[in-house]
Parts: structure tokens; sequence; C-alpha cells
């Protein structure tokens, strides 16, 4: 079972929820954690603007447990505190669409071989491990607890006017737009409104280099496929 194969359950379920949220509350924030997030972000923008509603400040998909595998399968290698080593996560949320930016942290950055291969799946995979090993009673319940609550407390502290809260998030973006890829994810910094700056992905390793060029398909297909399934809606 991959998050895609939850596309045929949640994606109507999503639709449904953003069009209430555009009907009865058009400002909110909508902080998007049901999977497929490379499909159902998309889903929910593209409901809201058939209603006349999308604002792209106010979409996230929560892409922060990404952050959090990192940093703690970083601590884990280095034998660091996961506090200590931050990471950066780029692009979508699953599998081959999740390029952890090793190279950019100076503790993980000496990190290579083999022992780097396998943090790069463990962090790609490590969502599916978990929906493996519960065997059909769902998914990494408290470790997105911890994400979705980290997520969201930056979110307030943007909110609140407090400068320079940065953080990974899938965003309407135009960092890729060009290539007909307008979902993303990369560090955004939170502000009064939702999304005030989203940041370039920087200097990439070849290895990120190689990364990135698997995740950019895969991840317009799941955009696109969430656009139409709404476009297919009645
Ligand atoms: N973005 C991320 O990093 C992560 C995303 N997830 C996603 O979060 C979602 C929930 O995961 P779990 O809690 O493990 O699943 P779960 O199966 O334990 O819980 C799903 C809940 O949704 C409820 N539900 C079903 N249909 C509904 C409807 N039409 N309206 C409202 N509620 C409904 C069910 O009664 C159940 O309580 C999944 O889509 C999962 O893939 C989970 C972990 C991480
Ligand atoms: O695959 C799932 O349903 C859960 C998930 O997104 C994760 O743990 O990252």
């Amino acid at each position: 079972m991959t998050r895609d194969d939850l596309f045929n359950t949640n994606a109507s379920i999503v639709r449904d929820l953003a069009a209430a949220i555009g009907r009865v509350a058009p400002d909110a924030h909508i902080l998007v954690i049901s999977n497929p997030v490379n499909s159902t972000v998309p889903i929910v923008a593209a409901t809201l603007e058939k209603q006349g509603v999308f604002d792209p400040r106010r979409l996230f998909g929560v892409t922060t447990l990404d952050v959090v595998r990192s940093a703690r399968f970083s601590g884990e290698v280095l034998n660091k505190d996961p506090a200590s080593t931050p990471i950066t996560v780029v692009g979508g949320h699953s599998g081959p669409t999740i390029v952890p930016l090793l190279s950019q942290s100076p503790a993980a950055k000496g990190i290579s071989g083999e022992v780097y291969q396998k943090l790069v799946h463990r962090i790609q995979y490590g969502g599916d491990e978990v929906v493996k090993a519960k065997d059909g009673a769902g998914s990494a319940t408290l470790s997105m607890a911890f994400a979705g609550a980290k997520f969201t407390n930056a979110l307030l502290r943007g909110l609140n006017g407090e400068k320079g809260v940065v953080t990974p998030t899938f965003v309407k973006s135009p960092l890729y737009e060009s290539q007909g890829i307008d979902f993303f994810s990369s560090d955004v910094e939170l502000g009064p409104e939702g999304v005030a700056k989203i940041h370039p992905i920087g200097p990439l390793s070849a290895e990120e280099e190689k990364l990135l060029e698997a995740c950019l398909p895969e991840l317009k297909k799941n955009i696109e496929k969430g656009k139409a399934f709404v476009a297919q809606s009645a």
C-alpha cells in the first residue's frame, strides 16, 4: 500500500471538506495531513478556486514528519541529539518525492557512501515502514501528532507576527511552475497572512540533483491527478 493507494478513499473526503471550508470559513488556514498530500493539497486548492475563495498563502501540506524523521535518523547515524541535526526536506510527501538536503546541514553533510544511501531510503520510506508494521491498523499516529503540533505552532508564531519562522511545507509555489509543477515543498517563511516568503532550494550535491530529478516527474503526476479529480467532479 502506497500513499497514492489512499487517493480513492481520501480524494472525495478531502474535496468535500474543502468545499465546506470554502462555504463557511473561507479565510481559514488549512493544514492538510490526509494522504496522498501531493494530490490532496491540489484538490483543496482546485476546490476553493472553483468557489472563488482560494488564497495560496493559507494552504499548507504538512510535510513536517519528513523533517522530523530526517533529523532523528541523521542524529542516529551521527550519534547526536536530533535537535542538533535539523535537515531541510524539499519536494513532496511520498517515497521518491521526498528529497532531504543533507548537504546543507553542517552536521550531516559529511555522511556518504552506503550510509548515505540507506539514510536517504529510510527518510523517504519511513512512513511506509510504519504502515507495513501496523498492518492495516493505521499509520504513524504519535509521530504525526508531534509533527502536526510542531508545524501548527510554527504557523501560529508566524501569524502572531514573530519574524524568521521558516520551515518546509508543501504550498502553491513558483519554484518549478515553469515545468508544470505548481505545488512544491521548500523552506517557507511564515508571517501574519500565512505564507510570507518561499525560499529557493539552494545549492545541491550531485546526489541531491539526482534525487530531485526523480522527484519532479512523480510529483507532477500526483498534482495532475488531484487537479483532474476536481475537474471531473460535478
Ligand atoms: N502528512 C503526513 O505526514 C501523514 C499523513 N497521514 C495521513 O493521515 C490520515 C489519517 O491517518 P491515521 O490516523 O493513521 O488513519 P486512521 O485510519 O487511524 O484514522 C482515520 C480516521 O478518519 C475517520 N474518517 C473516515 N472517514 C471520514 C470522513 N468522511 N470524515 C471524517 N472522518 C473520517 C475514521 O473514522 C478514522 O477515525 C491518513 O490519510 C494518513 O495517510 C498519517 C501520518 C503522517
Ligand atoms: O503513509 C502514510 O499513510 C503515513 C505517512 O504519510 C507518514 O508516516 O509519513
